[in-house]
């Protein structure tokens, strides 16, 4: 049992954190990051990759900040933040939609609340209570009285970034969903409540429709400027992940004496295209998704240049498997999209291929529990043990949970994301391994990554 208190423990732990990423970013010669300047950080850039001891002080970091913040803030304050947070969502939102980091720029002085009015048409005395509400939560920042300018957070929701479309499409999306969440969760029907199909969501009560959100006949593809929306918006989330699955998984080793990566249920292809940039020894990958998917995979491909190593290929994974011989086989981000039952009918057809020279590769968030332990190593003998060249995470401190709080927070959110918006859901190990078995596979190994993402390797029962 611990010899600290609670607040003591978790304050010290805080404290190894924060030294021990500042030691990180001395070492790669960088200048310690501030919220009062509107320059971006070189960390802030979505290729970034952290150093793994960087990596595991800045979760340990957010996950001691999330308690620390619970232990000392009034829970009635906390009850009344999380209220009206709401207005915050709102807040961030309204400002992408008025552009307002575009039209604050680089400026490091601000510019006042009657300029900011008059160039973006809207009543300055009202934006002025936003701004100070946003400053309050590390959005934008006020250099003198009433003049606002651009920091690290504001500058991702500037038009030309892949943010803007995460603060308003997806945000927009989001608000409206959260409108009928409770009802889809507790709904006056107890049949209702036990669904598992993406017809009964709270998306369809939101939004007052019976069509589902993804697939055939589907709000997505109903409307194509809703796909390209969504599409875009998810270029500000999906590619955070890109830089640790490419550089935590051993895939030149894995990849050796196969004929190529496939990459099953693909999207545009950022996965296979980070992977050829990085990897010019991997000589062939097969991105395959939905033939209507063919205009946009190939186009974005051609952009990075890669046309030569990287080629699409219509393939419906609910169907036979055209690729036999050997493969590593690759599905990222597409089982959470789908029930227990569906996901399994999909891998069933990906067993039906492998063989002792093919694997299949799952890449998804594996979900943790929040339980916390009153004891655990500190954070300061488990980085000395860290290895500089492959990634591992630390075990968590004393009362840092084992999901790492705070630090889990965006996987928690897309788990129930998911589930209000098409009842699908990411998965916990044991989930994943009944999905994996029904499939008639079984789990050989999971890799962490330095990023949400985990890498399955899974082979034939
Ligand atoms: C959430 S996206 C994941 C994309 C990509 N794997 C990634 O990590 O960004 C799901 C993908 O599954 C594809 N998809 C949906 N139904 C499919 C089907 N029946 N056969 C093949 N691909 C399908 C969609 O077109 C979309 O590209």
């Amino acid at each position: 049992m611990s010899t600290l208190s609670e607040l003591t423990s978790l304050q010290k732990t805080l404290n190894n954190a924060i030294d021990a990423f500042k030691a990180e970013l001395a070492a790669q010669n960088l200048p310690e990051p501030s919220l009062n300047t509107s320059k971006p950080h070189p960390i802030d850039d979505i290729t970034y990759l952290p150093t793994p001891a960087m990596y595991e002080a800045r979760r340990v970091a957010l996950a001691s900040l999330g308690l620390l913040k619970s232990l000392i803030q009034s829970p009635y304050d906390a009850l009344a933040a999380n209220t009206w947070m709401t207005l915050e969502v709102a807040g961030v939102r309204l400002a992408a939609d008025i552009k307002l980091a575009s039209v604050l720029g680089d400026s490091e002085d601000g510019l006042s609340i009657q300029e900011i009015a008059d160039q973006t048409c809207v009543d300055g005395i009202k934006l002025e209570r936003v701004l100070r509400l946003l400053i309050t939560q590390g959005w934008f920042r006020e250099p003198k009285q009433g003049y606002f300018a651009n920091n690290r957070l504001s500058n991702l929701i500037k038009k030309d970034q892949p943010g803007f479309h995460l603060a308003t499409y997806m945000n927009e999306l989001f608000n409206k969903v959260t409108v009928g969440f409770p009802e889809m969760i507790n709904h006056p029907n107890p049949e209702f409540r036990k669904k598992n199909d993406p017809f009964h969501t709270a998306f369809q009560l939101s939004y007052k429709t019976d069509v589902a959100f993804f697939g055939a006949g589907g709000w997505l593809t109903q409307d194509p400027q809703e796909a390209v929306k969504f599409g875009l918006s998810m270029g500000a989330v999906g590619p955070t992940s890109d830089p640790g699955v490419a550089a935590d998984f051993p895939w030149a080793e894995i990849v050796a004496e196969k004929d190529a990566i496939v990459d099953v249920g693909r999207g545009q292809g950022t996965l296979c295209c980070s992977l050829a940039v990085k990897y010019p020894q991997i000589k062939k990958f097969i991105v395959q998704d939905l033939p209507e998917t063919k205009e946009a995979a190939e186009s974005f491909i051609a952009s990075k240049g890669l046309s030569d190593r990287v080629i699409f290929e219509a393939q419906d994974f609910f169907t036979p498997q055209q690729r036999k011989g050997k493969y590593v086989f690759v599905m990222q981000r597409v089982l959470h999209d789908w029930s227990t039952e569906e996901g399994a009918k999909m891998l069933k057809h990906i067993r039906d291929v492998l063989n002792e020279d093919s694997v299949l590769l799952i890449i998804d968030t594996v979900i943790q529990p929040g339980v916390v332990s009153a004891q655990g190593p500190s954070l300061t003998e488990s980085l000395a043990k860290l290895s500089q060249n492959a990634y591992s995470p630390v075990p968590p401190p004393e009362f840092i949970p084992v999901d790492f709080g705070e630090a889990s927070r965006i996987q928690h959110q897309i788990n129930v994301a998911l589930t209000a918006l098409c009842n699908s859901f990411e998965r916990t190990l044991p989930q994943l391994t009944e999905m994996v078995e029904l499939g008639g596979l079984k789990i050989k190994k999971v890799n962490a990554t330095r990023g949400w993402a985990s890498i399955t390797e899974v082979v034939p029962a």
